[in-house]
């Protein structure tokens, strides 16, 4: 890495001895003169150069090392001129301990706020307090980290905040006041909150009424639902801007501007599990101070050139569509639910028989059964983002004829399947740890599609407890995985232009009853699963739309804690 230029070097104390602290450009360190002398007397504010080897700390980049810590500038929150008076001398944070004496030699006091990494992927807010005798000195620090911390030009300043109070535990008011606001106050973020008053409060408000050009983001607190909900405003919002009729499943949609941050409050916080690698308000929040950027896939779903919903996560028919159904009708067990119907579907071993044609992703980087994972900054995303790019961009010069996709090769698949699963994310929970494509990708442009052709009781289940154990999951005869770009299902019974799954059901009965003779099941479509929501149609046509929106997050860091 390029030397930088240090900004500013001078000597604080800090736990009643002397550091060096240095700021450059990219990072602020300090480190502990005379280790072993630990307590000193006299005036050490003189500005000084030292022979200060950067480069010992640039490579540990982060954390505490044995003599020196380094925070980079980009995960600094705030800089505050701190009153000495208000100063707890003792047990005050682990950079806190100093002595009533020292302070009273120097007096003057500026506290630096920054990220600070813990076990699992959490982030926490730690701060360091440096104290001097020269208050012109401290003066001149704090105008210096102000003024880097305003060339962070990523972060938000203003942000509009959408809270589901009934998400999860009824717990969302409680999480954003107590965990989330004296962050955002700290990083000078100022907010326009909206208690949501109704399902699809935020994404009608977000469609039509809100004035998205005051804000530099969004941000949901609730669970996974009221993510959809947000996304659905947006995505809706900057197509009818764009003059983009979504209701065309062979539309390039417009990339939202606008970043969505996740505050988790729900029941299920699988995207900002997937995305930052925990469910913690904490972390999610210094994620959106800091101006991360994340992009996602979106794949959209539409039957019969009608837009039906967007999905970001798993698109699940079968197994998990009839898990879904279930559920939704035993909301009052609570999350319990999910485990019973997962045994009774399970029991149910209900098939369903259908064609599925696809466009396989061949000409991008990876493929489902790689070893290597998404992860920050991976590589695989930007590659595979910047040729879709690049597509549109020749499709649009040829007069926005997209020839090359309607040439790419379809890939038909008859059968009878227990699951049919797009993952455009691994769909990693703490429950299933490895998710249902571990090798999936969040900004790549395709989804992996999982067939699990019908099979017995026994094999399913190997099948499912590969998602928790270390065995390829996909390993095995019965299953078949793609990584695709678009994909249609059409059930068997296919449905009249008029009628739900409903009303299929109804129709069919006497044939339902021929094909499960040894169940008493009424079904003879599933239903897809399209996020955690229950879609109206069988028949689906999916694209996928690469990298169509952003999130404050940036994707799962390699390694986790200090
Ligand atoms: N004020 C409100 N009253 C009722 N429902 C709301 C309100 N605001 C949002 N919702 C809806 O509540 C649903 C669930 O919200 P959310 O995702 O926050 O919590 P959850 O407990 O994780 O839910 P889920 O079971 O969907 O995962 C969302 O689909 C959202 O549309």
């Amino acid at each position: 890495m390029e030397k930088q230029p240090r900004i500013l070097v001078s000597q604080f104390m800090l736990k009643n001895r002397v550091f060096e602290v240095t700021l450059n450009r990219l990072f602020l360190t300090w480190k502990e003169l005379n280790a072993r002398k630990k307590r000193v007397s006299g005036s050490i504010h003189n500005t000084f150069k030292v022979g200060f080897c950067l480069a010992k700390v640039l490579h540990r980049t982060r954390g505490v090392t044995s003599g020196s810590h380094c925070v980079p500038v980009s995960e600094i929150i705030a800089v505050q001129e701190t009153e000495v008076d208000n100063i707890q001398t003792k047990d005050e944070g682990k950079w806190q301990k100093m002595s009533q004496k020292t302070v009273e030699t120097y007096p003057y006091a500026f506290t630096v706020f920054y990220v600070e990494r813990a076990r699992q992927h959490r982030w926490r807010c730690g701060n360091v307090t440096f104290f001097c005798s020269d208050g012109l000195l401290r003066q001149q620090w704090v105008q210096a980290i102000k003024e880097q911390l305003s060339l962070q030009t990523c972060r938000p300043k203003h942000l509009l905040v959408y809270i589901n109070p009934y998400g999860g535990k009824q717990q969302g008011k409680q999480i954003y006041e107590q965990k989330v606001v004296q962050l955002f106050t700290l990083a000078s973020i100022s907010t326009d909150v909206i208690v949501t008053e109704r399902a699809n409060h935020a994404r009608d408000h977000l469609k039509t009424e809100a004035d998205l050009k005051k804000y530099d983001g969004i941000v949901c607190v609730g669970g996974d639902g009221m993510f959809s909900e947000v996304i659905h405003g947006l995505i809706s919002r900057t197509q009818t801007d764009s003059g983009v009729d979504q209701n065309c499943a062979h539309e390039k949609l417009v990339q939202c501007n606008l970043r969505v941050g996740i505050i988790p409050a729900g029941s299920t916080d699988c995207i900002c599990y997937a995305t930052i690698g925990i469910n913690d308000p904490v972390t999610s929040a210094l994620h959106i101070i800091v101006g991360d950027s994340q992009a996602l896939d979106v794949c959209s779903v539409h039957h019969n050139d009608t837009f039906l919903k967007y999905s970001v996560s798993l698109l699940g028919y079968g197994f998990y569509g009839d898990i879904l159904a279930d559920s939704e009708k035993k909301r009052w067990m609570g999350p319990a639910r999910y485990d019973f119907s997962g045994i009774k579907t399970f029991l149910s071993h209900h098939y369903y028989e259908g064609t599925v044609s696809f466009q396989p992703a061949t000409d991008i980087l990876g493929n489902p059964r790689d070893k290597t994972k998404c992860r920050s900054g991976c590589y695989v995303c930007q590659h595979n983002g910047q040729l879709f790019s690049e597509e549109i961009r020749d499709e649009s010069v040829e007069g926005g004829v997209s020839e090359n996709e309607d040439e790419r090769e379809w890939k038909v698949v008859k059968g009878k399947f227990l699951a049919i699963n797009a993952a455009s994310m691994s769909c990693a929970c703490p429950r299933s740890p490895k998710g249902l494509s571990p090798a999936a990708h969040l900004a790549d442009g395709t989804t992996d599609i999982i067939l699990v052709r019908k099979c017995s009781r026994l094999n399913f289940l190997r099948h499912l407890l590969r998602h928790t154990s270390k065995d390829d999951q996909f390993d095995l005869t019965f299953i078949e995985v793609h990584r695709v770009r678009k994909f249609k299902f059409t059930p068997k019974y296919c449905e009249s232009e008029d009628t739900d799954v409903k009303d299929v059901r109804k129709k069919l009965f006497s044939q339902i009853c021929r094909d499960h003779p040894a169940c008493s099941c009424t079904s003879v479509n599933s239903n897809w699963n399209c996020d955690g929501e229950i879609l109206d149609h069988a028949a689906v046509e999916v694209g996928v739309h690469c990298q169509l929106i952003k999130l404050f997050a940036r994707g799962i860091e390699e390694k986790a804690g200090v």
